[in-house]
């Protein structure tokens, strides 16, 4: 019970590398060769020990990638995890079953040094081997040792490198997610904006997406420095349509009326569902008796809709410019001209001639 409690903590830790069934590495197979170099044998290895084989990160000389854990010598680095095994002729040895194959031939010398983690568990085992009995000079041993740390601390090196990727990468799905959050949030904010300002009949500016854009220096700029007309609709009768055609078809009437404005205007005039039935359009850079005309096309174009019922508007349009008159002041007089167009029997333009 103990050692299976002790065995799974040694399996985590090793687990914890990520690195049993990985590609080889230079690094890992620089070290079974100097140690095959160092000791002077045909074979070295460096495996692991995972649950019931031994998995081999690097070998030389070694036919198998991994070993059945029963049949070979690494029981010895969890027995005994701070001693080296030297074997110096397996066939004296018969408890060792040594299946492993040495290009082919049996091995008889064996050497390792368990592979320890920080913590101390044994993850695997730094060995030599040869298909003659031998053995090891001190210096040989200890070198073999040394090499066996070294393979430690490419582990620890690995492993964090491993964890910094992990970070890396958690890190940038974090930023990910932020920027996605941040996106839906401007997309939520624009759409909210864009519900504000806008009238969701017919699409066109309301009143709160006017006085915004008043708001805005370019647009304040616009009608301070150029000429501009500002043209007040307001479509005949709608109360009684509304009344005899139903609400539905008013609505249908109103939309009409907005595609009519918005196909007379161009993209740099402003046209706003100022009122109930009644638009105000902006025409920067514009003279009155340019105004008049793109207001007598509006008109026109609403005359003849054919949406099932007669449909007309009225349109008071004053302009303003530089200097002098506020745009409260010109809008003052547009709507004076509309009350005059109604007053002279609707379906007609009406422009200011207050002299000024
Ligand atoms: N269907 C519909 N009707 C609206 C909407 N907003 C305002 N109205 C109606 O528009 C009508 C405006 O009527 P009035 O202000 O009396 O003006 P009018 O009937 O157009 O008369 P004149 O302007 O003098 O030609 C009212 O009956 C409102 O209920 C809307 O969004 N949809």
């Amino acid at each position: 019970m103990l050692f299976d409690a002790r065995e799974a903590e040694r399996q985590a830790a090793l687990d914890r590398y990520a690195i049993v069934d990985t590609a080889p590495e230079q690094a890992f197979d620089d070290i079974a060769r100097l140690a095959a170099t160092l000791c002077n044998t045909p074979a070295a290895a460096i495996s692991l020990i995972d649950h019931d084989r031994l998995w081999f990160k690097a070998r030389l000389g070694i036919d198998q990638p991994q070993l059945v854990r029963s049949r070979s010598l690494c029981g010895h680095a969890i027995d005994a995890p701070d001693e080296t095994l030297v074997v110096h002729d397996l066939a004296l040895h018969p408890g060792y079953a040594q299946r492993r194959r040495l290009g082919g031939q049996r091995p008889r010398f064996y050497a390792g040094v368990p592979l320890l983690s920080p913590e101390g568990h044994a993850l695997g085992v730094v060995s030599v081997g040869d298909v003659e009995p031998r053995t090891l000079t001190p210096a040989q041993l200890e070198g073999l040792r040394l090499l066996t740390r070294q393979t430690q601390h490419l582990l620890e090196l690995r492993r964090y490198l491993l964890e910094q990727g992990r970070l890396l990468s958690a890190r940038d799905a974090e930023a990910r997610d932020a920027e996605h959050a941040r996106d839906a949030l401007q997309r939520r904010h624009d759409d909210l904006e864009y519900t504000a300002t806008h009238d969701a009949l017919t699409g066109l500016l309301n009143r709160a997406g006017m006085t915004r854009l008043r708001a805005q220096a370019k647009a304040r700029g616009a009608l301070d420095t150029t000429r501009y007309v500002l043209a007040l609709l307001d479509i005949d009768h709608f109360k009684q349509i509304n009344d005899r055609q139903g609400h539905l078809f008013g609505d249908r009437a109103l939309c009409a009326v907005a595609d009519a404005i918005t196909r007379a205007i161009r993209g740099t005039d402003i046209a706003v569902r100022y009122g109930g039935e009644e638009f105000l359009i902006v025409l920067p850079d514009t003279r009155l008796d340019g105004g008049a005309e793109i207001a007598e096309r509006i008109r026109r174009q609403v005359e003849a809709l054919e949406i099932g019922a007669m449909i007309t508007v009225s349109v008071g349009i004053a302009d303003g410019g530089p200097g002098g008159e506020t745009p409260e002041a010109v809008f003052e007089r547009a709507d004076q001209a509309l009350y005059r167009a109604k007053a002279m029997g609707r379906n007609r333009v009406v422009a200011d001639d207050t002299p000024r």
